[in-house]
């Protein structure tokens, strides 16, 4: 779990100092998917959101196949704030009525995707590299059902459910589009999801984006998975990030409550996408500089990885 050990599994290749002493390690990506969680903690400023444009476009032109899930909590908690709406969240979950439904889809299918899709489509401008935003209601791309939760009364010890409203968890992904786009031999695009689902009734449902992301990585059995946010990596319970640990390690770092909030759901992404087939999960600091460049191309990578052992 120390850096020495992140540092020094199959990452030798890293230490490279040069383009030509990297290519061979570069070619480990080549072809392969990286699915890229894009937290709405991460965007931050436009500047931010072209930076990461732009990195996920030179992905694409080194042979890499990155598909972009995003969120947008905080930009569903300000459209909501301005309405005067207050939002309560279960284990990092959003409560969602029928007209937060409404903001959330407006806002995530809406502002955030194309925006997104559109810096992508900017920033490979001139290499025809091109964002294509969708949600996970485009070609039946997401089915979901219901989220339940129980919560025990502290008091009397009961367990009780908390109805969550409109908030889904996977229970289908039809990848079949985003793979037409990532193996197109022609084209250079880059799938940009929106985390909205559609259960069996029709009804749009509110998907944690990590949860989304773990789901289309496990269905497109990734290479990698990056879970993007606003904190170097995973702390433990003396507050050190942790550069790399178990499925289990991370299961307890849930259950001992050192992991909290939008944690939770990042760790339980990451805990079923590694099980799901996915090599590893890496949850690191968006807005760090090239981010993404650091943690697939240095030696030391960046963040905290997850990995089945
Ligand atoms: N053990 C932990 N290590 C790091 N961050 C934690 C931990 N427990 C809770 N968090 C919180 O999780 C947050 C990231 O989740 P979230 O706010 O949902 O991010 P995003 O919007 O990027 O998905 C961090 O900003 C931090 O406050
Ligand atoms: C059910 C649920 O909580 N949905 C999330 C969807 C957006 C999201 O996950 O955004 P971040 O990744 O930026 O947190 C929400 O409404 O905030």
């Amino acid at each position: 779990m120390s850096e020495e050990n992140r540092a020094s599994e199959e990452r030798g290749w890293a230490t490279a100092r040069t383009l030509a002493e990297a290519l061979p390690y570069i070619q480990v990506y080549d072809r392969e998917t990286v699915v890229i969680k894009y937290g709405g903690h991460a965007m931050g400023e436009e500047s931010v959101a072209r930076q990461f444009a732009a990195d996920v476009v030179l992905l694409k032109l080194m042979g890499v196949n990155p598909v972009v899930v995003h969120g947008g909590g905080p930009q569903i908690s300000a459209m909501l704030d301005r309405a005067g709406v207050k939002s309560n969240f279960v284990d990092g979950l959003r409560v969602t009525d029928a007209d937060t439904m409404q903001v959330a889809e407006m806002v995530l299918s809406g502002a955030v995707n194309k925006e997104i899709a559109h810096w992508i489509t900017m920033a490979g401008k001139e290499a025809d590299v091109r964002g294509v935003g969708l949600s996970g209601k485009d070609a039946g791309l997401l089915t979901v059902e219901k989220t339940t939760r129980t919560k025990k009364d502290p008091d009397s010890l009961i367990e009780h459910e908390v109805d969550l409203g409109f908030v889904g968890e996977p229970t289908k992904v039809d990848s079949k589009l985003i793979k037409g786009l990532i193996a197109s031999e022609s084209e250079d695009w880059v799938p940009v999801v929106a985390p909205i689902g559609v259960a069996a009734d029709g009804r749009t449902y509110n998907v944690n984006a990590d949860t989304v992301a773990g789901a289309l990585a496990g269905s497109l059995k990734a290479k990698r998975m990056l879970l993007l946010t606003d904190v170097p990596g995973v702390k433990g319970a003396d507050g050190e990030i942790i550069r790399q640990m178990t499925v289990g390690d991370a299961s307890r770092l849930i259950d001992d409550g050192v992991a909290t909030g939008g944690m939770i759901p990042k760790l339980q992404t990451a805990m079923a996408a590694v099980r799901a087939g996915v090599e590893a999960v890496v949850i690191l600091d968006g807005r760090r500089p090239h981010a993404m460049l650091v943690e697939l191309f240095t030696e030391t990578g960046a963040g905290t990885m997850v990995k089945a052992r």
